[in-house]
């Protein structure tokens, strides 16, 4: 049976990255995505909003929604504190699998916690099966239709408090509309655009970060 684009992407890292070294994964990702197989990793030009984003954050809880590879699990776990955790969130069992194994060779598994199942499942679990009381910082790069209903279901079920930041990914190409009107509406978010491009192309992209305010 031949090996999925994911299945390469895993093995080139792992033939081919230094294994401990999370910084080594997310440029051999890159290398391999820009160079053999283009793959929906939020990329570097972009992953430099996240970087920057989660270190002004410097979240102690952070979730992702859409774990896929890991690119993006290995790229916020390794700016973590000490005692701080990810919790990222995958319902595709071969992504989920890809996306563990790349978190145990970057080395981040003592900080990052690979949930499976979709978003709205274990959004509401989250505080009392994961013991999360409320998310400093939340990374959306799931299916972009679903950035909206899990932006609500997150106030819903108390997960945001004062100053919890969402970034979202793609909110240009593919785009993601209905979750720019809702958070740039709502008077509980305070957004910023930055504009960007799509991975590994000269498309134009954006992030949008969104501050709960209460
Ligand atoms: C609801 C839910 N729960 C848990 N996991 C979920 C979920 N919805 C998707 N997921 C998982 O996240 C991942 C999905 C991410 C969706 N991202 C995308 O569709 C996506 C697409 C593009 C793109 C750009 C140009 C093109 F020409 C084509 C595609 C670029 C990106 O950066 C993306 O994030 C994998 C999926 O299994
Ligand atoms: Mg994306």
């Amino acid at each position: 049976m031949n090996q999925s684009k994911e299945q390469r992407i895993l093995n080139f890292v792992l033939q081919n990255a230094v294994r401990g070294d999370p910084r080594s994964v997310v440029d051999t990702i890159d290398r391999y995505c820009s160079q053999k197989e283009w793959a929906m990793n939020v990329g570097n030009e972009k992953g430099l909003i996240l970087d920057k984003t989660v270190e002004e954050a410097s979240p102690s809880v952070a979730l992702e929604l859409g774990s896929y590879c890991g690119y993006s699990a290995v790229r916020i776990g390794r700016l973590l504190k000490a005692g701080a955790r990810l919790l990222t969130v995958e319902f595709n069992p071969q992504f989920a699998a890809i996306a563990k194994q790349m978190i145990e060779f970057a080395g981040v598994q003592d900080k990052v916690k690979l949930l499976e199942g979709p978003s709205e499942e274990i959004i509401p679990q989250l505080k009392k099966k994961y013991e999360v009381d409320t998310l400093d910082f939340v990374f959306l790069d799931h299916w972009k239709d679903r950035y909206t209903p899990d932006t609500i279901l997150l106030q819903e079920c108390n997960l945001l408090r004062k100053g919890s930041v969402l970034l979202a990914d793609n909110v240009i190409f593919p785009g993601a509309p209905e979750f720019l009107n809702y958070v740039r509406k709502s008077p509980h978010f305070q957004c910023t655009n930055y504009p960007s491009h799509l991975e590994y192309m000269e498309v134009e992209d954006a992030m949008e970060k969104a501050v709960f305010l209460g």
